[in-house]
C-alpha cells in the first residue's frame, strides 16, 4: 500500500457491537480523521444515523454510496456475523482491486476461506479483537495472509493497538485468543453479575455491590499487570492460612469452579472452528 496509508479511506462493512467498539477506538485515538472512515450495513439506516452523529463518520446506505465505499477503500473491516459472511464476502468480489486491504474480525473465519470465496490471494489481515477496545482495552490476536505488505502490516497494527494490546500470532492461534479473550470479557461479567447478586444478598446496595466488584476485578487485573506476578502468587497473598478467602476458594473447588472455566474455554475456541467449517462449507 502507497503513503495513502498515512491516511487510509477505511470502510466498515458491518456496524454492530463489534464495529463500534473499534469505531469508537479508533477515532478517540485519533488514527484517522473520520472524514476517512466510511460505515455501512445491510439495511439499519438508523444505526448508521446514530453512529454518524456519535462519530461524525460517513455513512453509506444506499447500494450506489455502498458500492462507491467499497470500491474506494484502502482497507475494507469485515464486521458482519460469521452466518452473514459467505453472502458478504461474495458480493465483494467485483469491487476489489489488488492492493485493498481486507480486516477481519469475524470469528472462525480463516483467511483461506475468504480467498476462496473471492476466487482470489487478496491481502487479508485476520483478527481476534473484544469489545474492551471500545475503552482503549482492547485485546486483540492479529494473523496476516502472505500478501500483505509491510505498510498494511504496519497500519493493521496501529488500527488495533489504537485499541488496545496486539498480539501477532499463527492463524491457527486465532481460535485460543477467540477462546481466551474474544470471548473472554463475558466470563468475566458473569463472575461479576454473581458477585453483585451474593454482595446484595448480604446486605449491600446494588450500587456499592456493583462499585465494590468492578474495583476488585479491576485491580486484580492491573495487580497482575504491574507487579508482574502470576495470578497464583497473587492470589495466594489473599488466602490467609483458615481464613475467609481459603474457605471461600474451598466452595469454588467443590462446585469446579476452574474446570468449569478451562471447559468452557476450549469450547469457545472448538466453537469458532465449527462456526469456521459452516462458512467454508458455503464457500467450497
Ligand atoms: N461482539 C463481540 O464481542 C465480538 C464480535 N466479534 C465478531 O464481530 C462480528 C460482528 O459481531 P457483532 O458486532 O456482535 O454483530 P452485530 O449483529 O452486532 O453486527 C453485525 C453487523 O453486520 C451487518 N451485516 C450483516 N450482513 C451484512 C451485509 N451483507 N452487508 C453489510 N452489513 C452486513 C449487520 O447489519 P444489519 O444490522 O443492517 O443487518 C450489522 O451491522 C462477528 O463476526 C463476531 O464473531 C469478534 C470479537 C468480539
Ligand atoms: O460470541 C461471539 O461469537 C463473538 C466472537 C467473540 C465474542 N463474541
Amino acid at each position: 500500500m502507497n503513503d495513502k496509508l498515512q491516511h487510509p479511506k477505511l470502510t466498515f462493512f458491518g456496524a454492530g457491537s463489534m464495529a463500534e467498539a473499534l469505531l469508537r477506538g479508533i477515532t478517540a485515538a485519533e488514527l484517522l480523521p473520520p472524514s476517512n472512515i466510511v460505515v455501512m450495513n445491510r439495511q439499519n439506516a438508523e444505526r448508521l444515523q446514530e453512529l454518524q452523529q456519535k462519530y461524525k463518520i460517513m455513512p453509506a446506505s444506499t447500494d450506489t454510496d455502498k458500492s462507491n465505499a467499497l470500491r474506494s477503500a484502502d482497507i475494507i473491516l469485515l464486521s458482519m456475523k460469521p452466518k452473514d459472511a459467505a453472502v458478504a464476502i461474495r458480493s465483494l468480489k467485483p469491487l476489489l482491486h489488488p492492493d485493498q486491504l481486507l480486516v477481519s474480525v469475524i470469528a472462525g473465519l480463516s483467511i483461506d476461506t475468504i480467498h476462496q470465496l473471492l476466487g482470489n490471494a487478496q491481502p487479508v489481515v485476520r483478527t481476534m479483537p473484544n469489545t474492551s477496545s471500545t475503552i482503549g482495552l482492547g485485546a486483540t490476536g492479529i494473523s496476516f495472509s502472505e500478501a500483505v505488505n509491510e505498510n498494511q502490516r504496519a497500519f493493521a497494527i496501529a488500527m488495533f493497538e489504537a485499541v488496545g494490546l496486539t498480539s501477532v500470532v499463527e492463524e491457527p492461534m486465532i481460535e485460543a485468543v477467540n477462546g481466551v479473550s474474544g470471548s473472554g470479557p463475558a466470563y468475566i461479567y458473569y463472575v461479576m453479575e454473581a458477585m453483585i447478586q451474593a454482595g446484595v444478598e448480604l446486605g449491600l446496595t446494588p450500587e456499592v455491590a456493583t462499585q465494590l466488584t468492578a474495583q476488585t476485578v479491576k485491580g486484580a487485573a492491573e495487580m497482575v499487570i504491574s507487579t508482574g506476578e502470576n495470578p497464583g502468587e497473587l492470589r495466594r497473598k489473599v488466602t490467609s492460612p483458615n481464613g475467609t478467602t481459603q474457605a471461600a476458594l474451598e466452595t469454588l473447588d467443590r462446585f469446579a469452579f476452574q474446570e468449569a472455566i478451562n471447559k468452557a474455554i476450549h469450547r469457545c475456541a472448538e466453537r469458532a472452528r465449527e462456526m469456521g467449517d459452516a462458512i467454508r462449507a458455503e464457500a467450497l
